[in-house]
């Protein structure tokens, strides 16, 4: 058994959680740069939380600029074991409407201009991502949502795209139409994978904003309806953050599903050919396999 600390990450409209006991931001420094902002710490009901403003208070990075892997690495440095995501998304389902949330399950990585991976020469690894979110965390997070009333949607796929502008139309369409995405946003990825690299459980729920451009009934997605949208549905988000702890519990058994073990075959480079450097940058990460 571990000791159970659930990290949230907050995305757009999202700065902040209240009802930590013992709260306090602190600065975490990391080989990658900067995390996004300071991270809230506390406790809820017994068990260790920690809250990380995606885009930093005053939302001051952009999805492109998000410092990705600073945040995965602080959060992991604090002793994080599980990471949700809460995130803004567009919906290319009908029944997926605006206050709804969806527990994503599956994603295409459009995004290119990003660093998504910690490692590299020098430390070569590949860690699966067919199942890139935890199940056992995504039942909690579903529990959670019905137990606070919320319209949740289990499973779908999830598009991310680089922005920071919105799709075109006929982007839109194809998402929807041939790729069958349900949802769309821009910053999943590479959280995802990079949490997985760091053995970290990770969930995902999308608070659904709009249908993003391609429905015939709803105009043009704008950032001021989106976050009218994300502040009508703040205090779900908070009745669902609240009841986590206590279905995850402060002793963790190691995750059914792996992720907490997925370095374990990963990474290929011979002892004697790894980077010294690199090693050092990655004592958080890997430090319990290298
Ligand atoms: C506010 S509109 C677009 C912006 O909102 C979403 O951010 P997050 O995923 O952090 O909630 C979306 O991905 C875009 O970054
Ligand atoms: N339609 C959309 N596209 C991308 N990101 C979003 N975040 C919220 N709505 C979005």
């Amino acid at each position: 058994m571990t000791q159970t600390r659930i990290a949230v990450i907050g995305g757009s409209g999202i700065y902040d959680i209240d009802g930590l006991e013992h709260s306090e931001w602190v600065t975490v420094e990391t080989p990658w740069g900067d995390p996004s902002d300071q991270i809230l710490t506390g406790s809820l009901n017994g068990v260790d939380m920690a809250f990380l403003p995606r885009h930093g208070r005053g939302h001051v990075h952009s999805p492109t600029e998000v410092p990705y892997r600073a945040n995965i690495d602080a959060l992991k440095r604090l002793g994080v074991t599980d990471v949700i995501s809460v995130s803004a998304c567009g919906s290319f389902r009908e029944h997926m409407a605006p206050g709804d949330f969806v527990i994503v399950d599956q994603f295409i990585d459009r995004t290119f201009a990003r660093d998504k991976s910690f490692f590299g020469t020098g430390c070569v690894a590949h860690v699966s991502v067919a199942h890139p979110t935890c199940p056992r965390l995504s039942d909690a997070c579903e529990t959670a949502g019905m137990a606070a009333g919320i319209t949740i949607h289990r499973g779908g796929t999830y598009l991310a795209m680089e922005g920071p502008q919105f799709s075109t139309l006929a982007e839109s369409k194809m998402y929807r139409e041939h790729w069958g995405c349900d949802v769309i946003g821009m910053t999943n990825m590479p959280e995802a994978k990079l949490a997985r690299e760091a053995e970290l459980c990770y969930a995902s729920i999308a608070m659904v904003t709009d249908y993003d451009s391609w429905h015939p009934d709803h105009g043009e997605v704008d950032v001021t309806a989106i976050i009218a949208t994300l502040t009508g549905n703040a205090e779900k988000g908070r009745a669902l953050v609240k009841s986590l702890p206590t279905l995850l519990g402060a002793d963790r058994a190691p995750c059914p599903h792996g992720c907490d073990r997925a370095l374990e075959f990963a990474i290929l480079t011979a002892p004697e050919k790894r980077d010294p450097a690199l090693l050092a940058k990655l004592d958080a990460i890997a430090g319990r396999i290298i």
